[in-house]
Parts: structure tokens; sequence; C-alpha cells
């Protein structure tokens, strides 16, 4: 099955027929399998499956951190595959938001800062400021914070937040309620859902049913391929 909304007309993110390979001595692990993917402005997707299947390959790849095999990628209407590490980064900056689990904050900046600079970088229209974008994920107190001196529940709402900094056409998220609590966990998926409602298109792995339930469509992964 591919997972293509067939009434879509303008997509967001487009993927076609993902292969990625992976070689550790005579091991081969065909991570990604031929795997093809559209979602829409606005649309909220869940990607589910076991460990191992190829999540988290999937999103880095549709977030250009790692180059496919073969097929293609495409984002806000700009080919994103086989393009150099430079460009890549350009059009990631301007057009995808990314929130995974190794944290997207800058060591030597304070957490109002690490924001500032995402919109400095890419600057979006009316960006929200940063203490407000803080309060929301509610550690506006924290705004001063160096992110070493963060919980790792504080660290992945100050990594939210940065991912919510700009009005991205696609944002990916890699078990963006790992580690959090409930409160949390609720939210962040109102911030998803508000962001979405403002266009962009929402790419989320996740294993919590409360994630999946606010999404448009559920996929399923087994073995780098939709199942
Ligand atoms: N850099 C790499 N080198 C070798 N093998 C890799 C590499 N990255 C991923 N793999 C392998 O590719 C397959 C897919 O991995 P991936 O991390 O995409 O799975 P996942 O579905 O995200 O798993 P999890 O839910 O545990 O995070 C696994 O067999 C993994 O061991």
């Amino acid at each position: 099955m591919t997972a293509t909304t067939a009434t879509t007309t303008a997509t967001a993110l487009s993927a076609h027929s993902l292969y990625r390979f992976f070689r550790a001595g005579d091991e081969e692990t065909f991570a990604l399998q031929g795997v093809s993917f559209d979602a829409a402005p606005g649309e909220i997707v869940a990607v589910t499956g076991p460990s191992g299947s190829g999540k988290t390959t999937l999103l880095n790849c549709l977030a250009g951190l790692d180059e496919p095999d073969g097929g293609t990628v495409h984002v806000a209407g700009e080919r994103l595959s086989h393009r150099g590490e430079r460009e890549r980064s350009s059009i990631r900056a301007r057009h995808i938001g990314v929130l995974f689990q190794s944290n997207n904050l800058l060591e030597h900046l304070t957490v109002r800062d690490n924001i500032a600079l995402v919109q400095r970088l890419a600057p979006g229209p009316a960006p929200v400021p940063p203490k407000e974008l803080l309060d929301r994920v509610g550690i506006g107190e924290r705004a001063g914070a160096l992110p070493n001196q963060l919980s790792g529940g504080e660290a992945a709402r100050a990594g939210l937040a940065v991912a919510l900094a700009n009005t991205p056409a696609v944002l990916l998220a890699d078990e963006p309620t790992g580690e959090v609590d409930g409160e949390t966990e609720r939210r962040l998926l109102t911030l998803l859902r508000e962001r979405a409602a403002a266009g962009t298109a929402v790419v989320v792995v996740t294993h919590s049913r409360a994630v999946a339930a606010v999404a448009d469509r559920v996929l399923r992964m087994r073995d780098g391929r939709w199942v």
C-alpha cells in the first residue's frame, strides 16, 4: 500500500519510493523498502510500528538529515533529496520544523535566544514572541536558562518551543511525548493541533494512543514498508 492522499491537490510534503540500506560488515539492513508518502497542509499524520521498522529513518529522510539511497522527497514544492548538505539545511531552515529525540537546542544560547535565532534565520509571518511560546509549553520561567540547566522534561518542552518558533510548511516529530507527563502531553497535542490548523503538515512518529487519536491518518510501518 502507498500512503498517498487521493484527493490532495496541494502537498506540503511528498516522498516517492524511498529506499535506504545500511551495511555493517557483511550485514545489510533494508530500513526503507519503497515507501511513498504525501502529507497535505494542515494534516496530522501519525506513524507507528514496532522498534526497528524504519520510522526514524523515514523521518530523517523527510527532514533532509539523511539521504535516501533511492526515491525522492519534496517539501513545499522544492526537491530536498539528492542535494548537497548546505542546500538541504537551507530548505530545512525555511520549510521544516524538527522535533527529534536528540534535542535541537544550541548549548551556548539561552532557551529564549535559541527561539529568537530560529526566528531570525527563517523569518515567518507574525512570529510569536519567545517568552509567549515558552509560556505556552509551560516553561516561561526558564527562558533565561541554558539548555544544560534544564531537566529532561523541560528540555523536551524547550525543544518543542524551538520547533514551533516559526510556522513551517512541515513539522516532523519523533516520539515528542516519549519523556513527558500527562499534562505536558496534553499541552503538546494542543500545540500540534493549533499548528496544523495554521496550515502546517505534521508528521509524528509515536507509540502514544493519545497522539494517534488526534491524527487525521495513522500509518503503520513494518520492515521498512507500510502495512
Ligand atoms: N546508521 C545506521 N546504521 C546501521 N543500521 C541502522 C542505522 N540506522 C538505522 N539502522 C537500522 O535500520 C532499521 C530501522 O531503524 P529505525 O531507527 O528507523 O527504526 P525505528 O522504527 O525508528 O525504531 P525505534 O522505534 O526503536 O526507534 C533498524 O534495523 C536499525 O537497526
